[in-house]
């Protein structure tokens, strides 16, 4: 039977990065030019991704939330899309605060992330580097991407859905490793046990 799995993703930015736009162009692949802030939207969604069904349920959260509000999607969530728009430096220096915010929240560390660098269609007006997007995930242990929500065509990477997979895949191998993990450590109970109940027969 093809396997199948479920992940919750959020999407976090400044207000006005382009999350609404982004999760619409991944949904329908279409772009609509205006939205009203989103105030909070859930969205479900299955694809296949490399022969596995994955379920995803996709968090399109305000730009304008308060911490509160974040840490409890952060709670929620098991991987996250950090957008900021690259005609603005405000929204790339916002990143760095919810990186921060998230190492609060979540415990281990280094949860599944993506960072994605949007409306590479406005090149003429950018502010942020393709360089220093590269640097601030490299520095985040996470993947990169640039794109635009207007086109699939445009940017590095493969588009807005290599984005939202490569996150997916990424949860999938920390949830592998956490399982080897967990089996490792029940393995060395059992282990614990049956030497200490030998002792107590040889004793
Ligand atoms: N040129 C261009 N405009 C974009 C792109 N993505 C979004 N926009 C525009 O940017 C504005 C904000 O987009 P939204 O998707 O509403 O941004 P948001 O991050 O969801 O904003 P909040 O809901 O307020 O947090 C809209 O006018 C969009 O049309 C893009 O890739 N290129």
């Amino acid at each position: 039977m093809a396997k199948s799995s479920e992940v919750k993703l959020a999407v976090f930015g400044r207000a006005g990065v382009g999350k609404s736009a982004l999760v619409v162009r991944f949904l329908t692949k279409r772009f609509i030019w205006e939205y009203d802030p989103t105030l909070e939207s859930t969205y479900r969604h299955q694809a296949n991704i490399d022969d596995e069904t994955v379920g995803m349920e996709i968090l399109d959260t305000a730009g304008q939330e308060d911490v509160l509000q974040k840490e409890g999607h952060m709670r929620w969530g098991d991987g996250f899309i950090l957008v900021y728009d690259i005609t603005d430096r405000g929204s790339f220096e916002d990143v760095a605060l919810l990186k921060n915010l998230l190492d609060e929240v979540k415990r281990p560390k280094h949860v599944p992330l993506v960072l994605l660098g949007n409306k590479v269609d406005l090149d003429h007006a950018r502010q942020v580097a393709t360089e220093e997007g590269e640097r601030l995930a490299a520095d985040m242990a996470c993947a990169f991407y640039e794109c635009s929500a207007c086109s699939d065509l445009v940017g590095t990477g493969g588009g807005v859905a290599e984005a939202f997979h490569e996150l997916c895949r990424e949860i999938r191998r920390r949830r592998a490793v956490q399982g080897k993990t967990r089996r490792r450590s029940s393995t060395t109970h059992v282990k614990q046990a049956i030497n200490k109940m030998l002792t107590k027969i040889s004793s």
